[in-house]
C-alpha cells in the first residue's frame, strides 16, 4: 500500500506521517519518504514568476519519477509506503502561478495533469489535511525559517487547488487539520485499516 500526505506548509504532515509510520508499523513494515527528495530544488530566491513556476514544475516531477522506482520497489517488497508530499503538491503548488500561461485553474491542472502521466505510481489513499491558512501560519511561525513557498496569498490558492483536486481523484481523503494531533492520526489509521482488504497478510511484519 503506498499513502501520501498532502496539504499546506504547517498543516500537519510531517506529523501524521511520522504518527503514522508508528502506528502501522505495529502490524506492518513501514518506509517512511518525502519531497522533494532532493531538496536542492528549494534553493531558490523567487518562485512567483510563470517561468519559475513551470520550471519548477519539471524538476519535481524529474523528482518523482525517480523517487517512484524506489517506492515501487519497497511496495513490491511488501513495505507499507508512507511519503511526505507527493504529486498534488506539484500541482497544487506551481498551478497558482502558472494559471496566467493557461487562463483558469481547470486548464493549468488539465495540462499539469497530462505531462505528469509520466508518473505510473500513484497513491492508494492521499491524505488531504486541510487546515485554513491562519491556523497553519501560526504553526509555522516557531519554525526558524519560513521557504519562499509560504506567503499567506500564495497559500490560499494553493488550499483552493488542493480542494479541487481532492474532488478530482479518488485517492483523496480530506482531513480537518484543526482537530488535535491524537484525533487526526486515528481518523487516518481507521481509513487506512478500512482500505486494507481483511484478509490481507502481504505487507505483515514477517
Ligand atoms: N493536528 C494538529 N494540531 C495542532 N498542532 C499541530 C497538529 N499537527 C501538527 N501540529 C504542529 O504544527 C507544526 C507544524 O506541523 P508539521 O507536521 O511540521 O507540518 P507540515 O509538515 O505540514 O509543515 C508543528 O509544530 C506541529 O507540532
Ligand atoms: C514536492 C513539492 C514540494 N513543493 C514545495 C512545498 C513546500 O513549501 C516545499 C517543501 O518544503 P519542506 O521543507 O519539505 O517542507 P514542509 O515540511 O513545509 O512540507 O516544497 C512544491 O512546491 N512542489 C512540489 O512538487
Amino acid at each position: 500500500m503506498f499513502i501520501a500526505v498532502e496539504g499546506i506548509d504547517g498543516s500537519g504532515k510531517t506529523t501524521l506521517a511520522k504518527g503514522l509510520e508508528r502506528e502501522l508499523g505495529r502490524t506492518h513494515r513501514v518506509f517512511l519518504t518525502k519531497e522533494p527528495t532532493n531538496s536542492s530544488i528549494l534553493d531558490r530566491e523567487s518562485v512567483n514568476t510563470p517561468a519559475d513556476a513551470l520550471s519548477l514544475f519539471f524538476l519535481f516531477v524529474h523528482d518523482r519519477f525517480m523517487h517512484q522506482d524506489i517506492i515501487e520497489r519497497k511496495i513490491g517488497e511488501g513495505y507499507v509506503v508512507i511519503s511526505d508530499r507527493y504529486d498534488l503538491s506539484s500541482f497544487c503548488y506551481q498551478g497558482p502561478p502558472m494559471e496566467v500561461l493557461f487562463g483558469s485553474m481547470e486548464a493549468t491542472l488539465d495540462w499539469m495533469v497530462s505531462v505528469s502521466r509520466v508518473i505510473r505510481v500513484i497513491p492508494d489513499i492521499t491524505f488531504l489535511i486541510d487546515v485554513d491558512v491562519d491556523t497553519a501560519l501560526e504553526r509555522l511561525s516557531i519554525r526558524r525559517t519560513r521557504s519562499a513557498f509560504e506567503s499567506r496569498a500564495l497559500l490560499e490558492r494553493v488550499r483552493s487547488y488542493y480542494l479541487h483536486m481532492a474532488g478530482m481523484r479518488r485517492d483523496c481523503v480530506v482531513l480537518d487539520g484543526k482537530v488535535g494531533k491524537g484525533e487526526l492520526l486515528r481518523k487516518a489509521v481507521d481509513e487506512v485499516s478500512r482500505r486494507m482488504s481483511p484478509g490481507s497478510d502481504d505487507h505483515l511484519v514477517g
